[in-house]
């Protein structure tokens, strides 16, 4: 069970009769066999907070059934609630507990889609019984539409909407980090990331997920190895640098990753409606010449220390559009749509969380969205961020070398390169961010401790 649960008892899902709970109250109240509108009555001290008395039946008034270690429920005509204990109640309504059903006619049980027609649900639907099962809550819908559903205690209370039971998915496991995380990076073997059981991918994705950034040691100095390992996340993401990239500095693509030149801390693609997810780079050579040493800095760790301390520039950098091309190669011109451009500093439109930084200075097309009051504001604001970026806090200088690949989350963690002389050859890939977190998903699915079945059940929590 994940934290921020109602913490209902382990017996739930096979109910043992034996095990009252203190403070928890699980009754059954069972709607009448016979009877399509009959409502059950809980004791008074039992209703849910906000439910009105409820209508007594025609007949006798209904006593609950008191059985060990079920949730009490209650319908009223258009909600079902559920008391998880005495202060916890969720209410469903009828028409949402329809449109989910999972059985396998109203959930394809291997495409995981929906079949239920929702707009043949009539909008007034109502239960015709409602039962407490140790399996779950059991939903007889009416004659009219004869259909039983069966509902998880454990999905219910995931996906309670009223109230919202579970966390937020949340980035309290993004561990922010500064230059001081060259004292330890988080890295992996190669041997690790290419083992077929999936557990040094697991724990290499793992990495990427809290920190932004992972090493990998140990890869064979070859395209093909590393080709091969960015393959193991998932498919590599083309673009008009080609997929697979091997470059130096010839200008053989019109951008200046493709000279000698310094890279500022960037994140790349903010010229993309899509940034990539993942790019990772691997120095295979650099003879002849020195420089070339690899900038990383935490996006999130900065944006932080701006929000404390510069609250105004945050929002600034929040809210302002920003443009962007790629213009450099004849038979392309990219500008993100709409091409006013994303902000600076992009969140969760549910927890308001910081969910992507998208920052490269170089890339950056006229500024033409702002009225005149805005533009010092957002050149003040951009000192103040570049600022921070740069500082010998923020920046993680490290030099790359045969053998040893960075892959970084592009949404989050900024990177960049010192000027340099002499033959350096660099390769990698960008991996897209919906491929990346898919495949993470599918790891996490795969060593969950409580995933005991090897298939994806319908009430995923993902689904
Ligand atoms: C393909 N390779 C990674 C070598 C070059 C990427 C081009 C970098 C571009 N200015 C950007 O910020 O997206
Ligand atoms: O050459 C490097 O080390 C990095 C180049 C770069 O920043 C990029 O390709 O986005």
């Amino acid at each position: 069970m994940r934290a921020g649960y109602v913490s209902l008892p382990k017996s739930i899902g096979s109910a043992t009769r034996s095990t009252p709970f203190s403070r928890t109250l699980f009754r059954t109240s069972v709607l009448p066999q016979a009877s399509a509108t009959k409502l059950a009555r809980l004791p008074t001290s039992a209703a849910p907070p906000e439910s009105k008395a409820l209508p007594r039946s025609t007949s006798q008034s209904l006593a609950p059934v008191v059985s060990d270690d079920l949730p009490v429920i209650s319908t009223d005509g258009r909600k079902v609630a559920i008391g998880w204990d005495t202060r916890t109640w969720s209410r469903f309504h009828n028409v949402w507990l329809r449109d989910h059903c999972r059985c396998p006619q109203c959930f394809h049980p291997i495409t995981k889609q929906r079949l239920v027609n929702t707009f043949e649900i009539p909008s007034d639907i109502a239960p015709s019984e409602v039962e407490s099962t140790a399996e779950g809550l059991k939903v007889s819908w009416p004659s009219s539409q004869p259909h039983t559903s069966l509902y998880p205690w454990s999905w219910l209370q995931h996906n309670s909407y009223d109230p919202a039971l579970r966390q937020r998915e949340t980035q309290l496991d993004k561990i922010l980090w500064s230059s001081k995380i060259q004292a330890s990076p988080p890295t992996v073997t190669y041997e690790e990331a290419m083992a077929e059981d999936d557990r040094g991918l697991h724990k290499w994705l793992s990495h990427v997920d809290h920190f932004g950034m992972c090493f990998i040691s140990g890869v064979p100095a070859t395209p093909e190895a590393t080709e091969e390992l960015s393959q193991r996340i998932g498919f590599i993401r083309e673009t008009q640098y080609g997929k697979f990239w091997d470059f130096t500095s010839d200008l053989a693509k019109g951008d200046t990753a493709y000279t000698t030149l310094a890279l500022g801390a960037h994140t790349d693609n903010t010229y993309f409606t899509d940034p990539c997810g993942l790019q990772l780079f691997h120095l295979l050579s650099h003879t002849e010449g020195s420089g070339g040493s690899t900038l990383l800095v935490d996006g999130f760790y900065v944006a932080s220390i701006l929000k404390e301390l510069h609250p105004d520039a945050y929002n600034v950098l929040a809210r302002t559009p920003v443009p962007a091309h790629a213009a450099g190669e004849t038979s392309a011109l990219y500008q993100p749509f709409p091409s006013s451009g994303y902000p600076v500093l992009s969140h969760d439109p549910v927890t308001g969380e910081l969910i992507q930084v998208r920052w490269n200075n170089d890339d950056r097309s006229v500024m033409n969205n702002l009225n005149s009051h805005q533009v010092e504001e957002w050149y003040n604001a951009i000192r103040i961020w570049h600022k921070l970026l740069t500082s010998a806090d923020s920046e993680y200088w490290v030099q790359l070398g045969p053998g040893t690949a960075v892959i970084v989350d592009n949404h989050r963690i900024l990177h960049g390169r010192s000027a340099f002389t002499g033959k350096r050859r660099m390769c990698g890939a960008y991996i897209g961010v919906d491929e990346y977190r898919s495949k993470l998903a599918v790891l996490r699915e795969k060593f969950s401790s409580d995933n005991e079945v090897a298939d994806r059940s319908v009430w995923s929590p993902a689904l």
